[in-house]
Protein backbone atom coordinates (compact mmCIF):
# COMPACT_ATOMS: atom_id res chain seq x y z
CA UNK A 1 0.00 0.00 0.00
CA UNK A 2 1.25 3.55 -0.75
CA UNK A 3 0.50 5.64 2.34
CA UNK A 4 0.86 9.35 3.13
CA UNK A 5 0.90 10.23 6.85
CA UNK A 6 0.12 13.86 7.71
CA UNK A 7 0.97 15.18 11.16
CA UNK A 8 0.73 18.73 12.46
CA UNK A 9 4.21 19.29 13.87
CA UNK A 10 7.72 17.89 13.48
CA UNK A 11 7.70 16.09 16.87
CA UNK A 12 4.72 14.01 15.71
CA UNK A 13 6.30 13.32 12.30
CA UNK A 14 9.52 12.26 14.05
CA UNK A 15 7.59 9.83 16.28
CA UNK A 16 5.87 8.31 13.24
CA UNK A 17 9.18 8.06 11.35
CA UNK A 18 10.88 6.46 14.37
CA UNK A 19 8.11 3.87 14.56
CA UNK A 20 8.36 3.10 10.85
CA UNK A 21 12.16 2.76 11.18
CA UNK A 22 11.59 0.20 13.96
CA UNK A 23 9.31 -1.90 11.73
CA UNK A 24 10.93 -5.23 10.84
CA UNK A 25 12.27 -5.17 7.28
CA UNK A 26 12.07 -1.40 6.91
CA UNK A 27 14.64 0.30 4.68
CA UNK A 28 16.18 3.52 6.08
CA UNK A 29 14.23 6.76 5.61
CA UNK A 30 15.24 8.77 2.57
CA UNK A 31 16.34 12.42 2.69
CA UNK A 32 13.40 14.84 3.10
CA UNK A 33 12.07 16.28 -0.17
CA UNK A 34 11.00 19.94 -0.16
CA UNK A 35 7.36 21.00 -0.47
CA UNK A 36 5.87 24.53 -0.69
CA UNK A 37 5.78 26.65 2.46
CA UNK A 38 8.94 25.19 4.00
CA UNK A 39 7.35 21.76 4.48
CA UNK A 40 9.18 18.55 3.66
CA UNK A 41 8.04 15.01 2.96
CA UNK A 42 10.15 12.02 4.07
CA UNK A 43 9.88 8.45 2.85
CA UNK A 44 9.85 6.59 6.15
CA UNK A 45 9.18 3.08 4.98
CA UNK A 46 9.93 1.04 1.92
CA UNK A 47 9.26 -2.60 2.60
CA UNK A 48 8.94 -5.89 0.84
CA UNK A 49 10.26 -7.16 -2.48
CA UNK A 50 7.33 -9.53 -2.98
CA UNK A 51 4.42 -7.84 -4.83
CA UNK A 52 1.93 -9.04 -2.22
CA UNK A 53 3.88 -7.43 0.63
CA UNK A 54 5.00 -4.05 -0.63
CA UNK A 55 4.68 -0.96 1.50
CA UNK A 56 5.67 2.64 1.13
CA UNK A 57 4.96 5.33 3.72
CA UNK A 58 5.68 9.05 3.30
CA UNK A 59 5.40 11.47 6.23
CA UNK A 60 4.77 15.22 6.18
CA UNK A 61 4.28 17.73 9.01
CA UNK A 62 1.60 19.89 7.43
CA UNK A 63 1.06 22.47 10.17
CA UNK A 64 -1.31 23.06 13.09
CA UNK A 65 -5.03 23.52 12.43
CA UNK A 66 -7.34 22.35 9.67
CA UNK A 67 -6.31 24.94 7.07
CA UNK A 68 -2.54 24.37 7.37
CA UNK A 69 -3.09 20.62 7.46
CA UNK A 70 -5.20 20.70 4.29
CA UNK A 71 -2.53 22.71 2.50
CA UNK A 72 0.25 20.43 3.72
CA UNK A 73 -1.62 17.30 2.69
CA UNK A 74 -2.53 18.76 -0.71
CA UNK A 75 1.08 19.77 -1.39
CA UNK A 76 2.31 16.25 -0.60
CA UNK A 77 -0.45 14.65 -2.68
CA UNK A 78 0.34 16.93 -5.63
CA UNK A 79 4.07 16.25 -5.44
CA UNK A 80 3.82 12.45 -5.65
CA UNK A 81 3.72 11.20 -9.27
CA UNK A 82 2.21 7.80 -8.37
CA UNK A 83 -1.08 8.15 -6.45
CA UNK A 84 -1.23 7.16 -2.79
CA UNK A 85 -3.69 4.44 -1.71
CA UNK A 86 -4.36 5.94 1.72
CA UNK A 87 -3.87 9.18 3.65
CA UNK A 88 -3.50 8.95 7.45
CA UNK A 89 -3.99 12.02 9.64
CA UNK A 90 -1.88 11.36 12.74
CA UNK A 91 -0.69 13.04 15.89
CA UNK A 92 -1.60 13.74 19.49
CA UNK A 93 -5.11 14.59 20.65
CA UNK A 94 -7.41 15.28 23.53
CA UNK A 95 -9.43 12.25 24.62
CA UNK A 96 -13.08 12.35 25.67
CA UNK A 97 -12.84 10.68 29.10
CA UNK A 98 -15.81 8.36 28.52
CA UNK A 99 -13.88 6.71 25.69
CA UNK A 100 -10.13 7.42 25.70
CA UNK A 101 -7.46 8.19 28.30
CA UNK A 102 -3.97 9.75 28.01
CA UNK A 103 -1.42 7.24 26.74
CA UNK A 104 -4.05 5.39 24.70
CA UNK A 105 -4.79 5.45 21.00
CA UNK A 106 -7.87 6.53 19.05
CA UNK A 107 -8.65 5.37 15.53
CA UNK A 108 -11.32 7.42 13.77
CA UNK A 109 -14.34 5.76 12.23
CA UNK A 110 -15.43 9.29 11.23
CA UNK A 111 -13.47 12.53 10.76
CA UNK A 112 -15.83 15.29 11.86
CA UNK A 113 -15.52 19.08 11.50
CA UNK A 114 -17.18 19.84 14.82
CA UNK A 115 -17.23 23.64 14.54
CA UNK A 116 -18.03 23.95 10.81
CA UNK A 117 -21.52 25.41 10.79
CA UNK A 118 -23.56 28.12 12.46
CA UNK A 119 -24.74 28.92 15.95
CA UNK A 120 -28.49 29.36 16.30
CA UNK A 121 -30.76 29.98 19.30
CA UNK A 122 -31.84 26.33 19.06
CA UNK A 123 -28.23 25.10 18.99
CA UNK A 124 -25.37 24.37 16.60
CA UNK A 125 -26.25 23.81 12.93
CA UNK A 126 -23.74 21.77 10.88
CA UNK A 127 -23.10 22.87 7.29
CA UNK A 128 -25.30 20.07 5.95
CA UNK A 129 -28.30 21.73 7.65
CA UNK A 130 -27.28 25.08 6.15
CA UNK A 131 -27.48 23.52 2.69
CA UNK A 132 -23.82 23.52 1.66
CA UNK A 133 -20.67 21.51 2.16
CA UNK A 134 -20.02 18.55 4.41
CA UNK A 135 -18.71 18.08 7.91
CA UNK A 136 -17.92 14.35 7.94
CA UNK A 137 -15.50 12.08 6.09
CA UNK A 138 -15.58 8.31 6.58
CA UNK A 139 -12.64 5.91 6.24
CA UNK A 140 -13.09 2.80 4.08
CA UNK A 141 -15.41 0.28 5.80
CA UNK A 142 -13.54 -1.92 8.26
CA UNK A 143 -10.23 -0.05 8.09
CA UNK A 144 -10.48 1.57 11.53
CA UNK A 145 -11.26 -1.83 13.06
CA UNK A 146 -8.28 -3.43 11.25
CA UNK A 147 -5.93 -0.74 12.51
CA UNK A 148 -7.33 -0.98 16.03
CA UNK A 149 -6.94 -4.77 16.08
CA UNK A 150 -3.33 -4.53 14.88
CA UNK A 151 -2.25 -2.05 17.56
CA UNK A 152 -4.27 -3.62 20.39
CA UNK A 153 -2.60 -7.01 20.12
CA UNK A 154 0.95 -7.70 21.30
CA UNK A 155 3.62 -6.58 20.68
CA UNK A 156 2.07 -3.07 20.52
CA UNK A 157 -0.58 -3.82 23.15
CA UNK A 158 -1.98 -0.30 23.24
CA UNK A 159 -5.38 0.60 24.72
CA UNK A 160 -7.39 1.61 21.66
CA UNK A 161 -10.77 3.27 21.14
CA UNK A 162 -12.54 3.41 17.79
CA UNK A 163 -14.90 6.35 17.33
CA UNK A 164 -15.34 9.73 15.69
CA UNK A 165 -12.43 12.17 16.00
CA UNK A 166 -13.58 15.77 16.09
CA UNK A 167 -11.60 18.47 14.29
CA UNK A 168 -11.79 21.84 16.05
CA UNK A 169 -10.04 25.15 15.39
CA UNK A 170 -9.92 25.96 19.11
CA UNK A 171 -8.64 23.52 21.76
CA UNK A 172 -11.42 22.84 24.27
CA UNK A 173 -10.61 24.44 27.62
CA UNK A 174 -13.82 24.46 29.65
CA UNK A 175 -16.18 21.83 31.03
CA UNK A 176 -19.08 23.56 29.29
CA UNK A 177 -17.50 23.28 25.83
CA UNK A 178 -16.49 19.66 26.48
CA UNK A 179 -20.07 18.83 27.49
CA UNK A 180 -21.48 20.62 24.45
CA UNK A 181 -19.23 18.64 22.07
CA UNK A 182 -19.92 15.35 23.85
CA UNK A 183 -23.63 16.12 23.76
CA UNK A 184 -23.58 16.66 20.01
CA UNK A 185 -21.18 13.75 19.38
CA UNK A 186 -21.74 11.15 22.12
CA UNK A 187 -19.47 8.58 20.46
CA UNK A 188 -16.61 11.04 19.89
CA UNK A 189 -13.41 9.54 21.28
CA UNK A 190 -11.01 12.43 20.69
CA UNK A 191 -10.63 15.99 19.47
CA UNK A 192 -7.70 17.38 17.49
CA UNK A 193 -7.18 20.20 15.03
CA UNK A 194 -6.25 18.72 11.64
CA UNK A 195 -8.09 15.54 10.62
CA UNK A 196 -10.95 17.08 8.67
CA UNK A 197 -8.54 19.35 6.75
CA UNK A 198 -6.40 16.38 5.79
CA UNK A 199 -9.55 14.52 4.74
CA UNK A 200 -10.67 17.38 2.48
CA UNK A 201 -7.32 17.27 0.66
CA UNK A 202 -7.44 13.48 0.38
CA UNK A 203 -10.98 13.64 -1.01
CA UNK A 204 -9.91 16.16 -3.64
CA UNK A 205 -7.40 13.57 -4.88
CA UNK A 206 -9.84 10.67 -4.55
CA UNK A 207 -7.72 8.97 -1.87
CA UNK A 208 -9.29 7.25 1.19
CA UNK A 209 -8.50 8.70 4.61
CA UNK A 210 -8.28 7.56 8.21
CA UNK A 211 -7.10 9.25 11.43
CA UNK A 212 -4.88 7.78 14.16
CA UNK A 213 -4.39 9.79 17.36
CA UNK A 214 -2.45 9.21 20.55
CA UNK A 215 -4.12 10.82 23.54
CA UNK A 216 -1.99 13.42 25.35
CA UNK A 217 -4.68 15.03 27.50
CA UNK A 218 -8.32 14.91 28.48
CA UNK A 219 -10.88 17.13 26.75
CA UNK A 220 -12.10 19.46 29.47
CA UNK A 221 -10.98 22.38 31.63
CA UNK A 222 -7.55 23.57 30.52
CA UNK A 223 -4.81 21.94 32.62
CA UNK A 224 -1.59 22.30 30.63
CA UNK A 225 0.49 20.72 33.41
CA UNK A 226 -1.45 17.46 33.04
CA UNK A 227 -0.64 16.99 29.35
CA UNK A 228 1.35 13.77 28.76
CA UNK A 229 2.88 14.63 25.42
CA UNK A 230 5.88 12.31 25.87
CA UNK A 231 3.64 9.32 26.57
CA UNK A 232 1.46 10.16 23.58
CA UNK A 233 4.43 10.46 21.22
CA UNK A 234 5.72 7.11 22.52
CA UNK A 235 2.32 5.52 21.82
CA UNK A 236 2.33 7.05 18.33
CA UNK A 237 5.77 5.53 17.68
CA UNK A 238 4.61 2.11 18.92
CA UNK A 239 1.49 2.27 16.77
CA UNK A 240 3.35 3.12 13.57
CA UNK A 241 5.95 0.42 14.18
CA UNK A 242 3.11 -2.10 14.15
CA UNK A 243 1.21 -0.50 11.27
CA UNK A 244 4.40 -0.40 9.18
CA UNK A 245 4.76 -4.14 9.66
CA UNK A 246 1.10 -5.08 9.18
CA UNK A 247 -1.77 -2.98 7.81
CA UNK A 248 0.38 -0.79 5.57
CA UNK A 249 1.70 -3.90 3.81
CA UNK A 250 -1.81 -5.19 3.06
CA UNK A 251 -4.30 -4.22 0.40
CA UNK A 252 -7.02 -1.70 1.37
O1 LIG B 1 -1.37 25.15 26.06
C1 LIG B 1 -2.49 25.15 25.55
O2 LIG B 1 -3.54 25.28 26.19
C2 LIG B 1 -2.60 24.95 24.09
C3 LIG B 1 -3.41 25.78 23.35
C4 LIG B 1 -3.48 25.62 22.00
C5 LIG B 1 -2.80 24.60 21.38
C6 LIG B 1 -2.05 23.73 22.12
C7 LIG B 1 -1.33 22.62 21.48
O3 LIG B 1 -0.55 21.92 22.07
C8 LIG B 1 -1.56 22.36 20.05
C9 LIG B 1 -2.52 21.28 19.83
C10 LIG B 1 -1.97 20.27 18.83
O4 LIG B 1 -2.06 18.99 19.39
C11 LIG B 1 -3.31 18.39 19.02
N1 LIG B 1 -4.09 18.36 20.26
C12 LIG B 1 -3.67 17.76 21.38
N2 LIG B 1 -4.59 17.81 22.34
C13 LIG B 1 -5.64 18.47 21.82
C14 LIG B 1 -6.90 18.85 22.36
O5 LIG B 1 -7.25 18.56 23.52
N3 LIG B 1 -7.73 19.54 21.55
C15 LIG B 1 -7.38 19.85 20.29
N4 LIG B 1 -6.19 19.51 19.75
C16 LIG B 1 -5.32 18.82 20.50
C17 LIG B 1 -3.88 19.24 17.89
O6 LIG B 1 -4.20 18.43 16.79
C18 LIG B 1 -2.75 20.24 17.56
O7 LIG B 1 -1.96 19.78 16.50
C19 LIG B 1 -1.94 23.90 23.50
Amino acid sequence: MRVLVVTAVAAEADAVLAGLADAPGAAPATAPRPLPGGRTVTRGLRAGDAPEAQGLVDVVAGGVGPAAAAVGAACALAAEPVPYDLVVAAGIAGGFPAHARPGGLVVADALVAADLGAQAPEGFLPVEELGFGRSVHLPPPGLAARIAAAVTHPPAGLPVAVGPVLTVATVTGTAARAAELAGRHPRAAAEAMEGFGVAEAAAAYGVPVVEVRAVSNTVGPRDRAAWRIGDALAALRTAFRTLGATVFLEKL
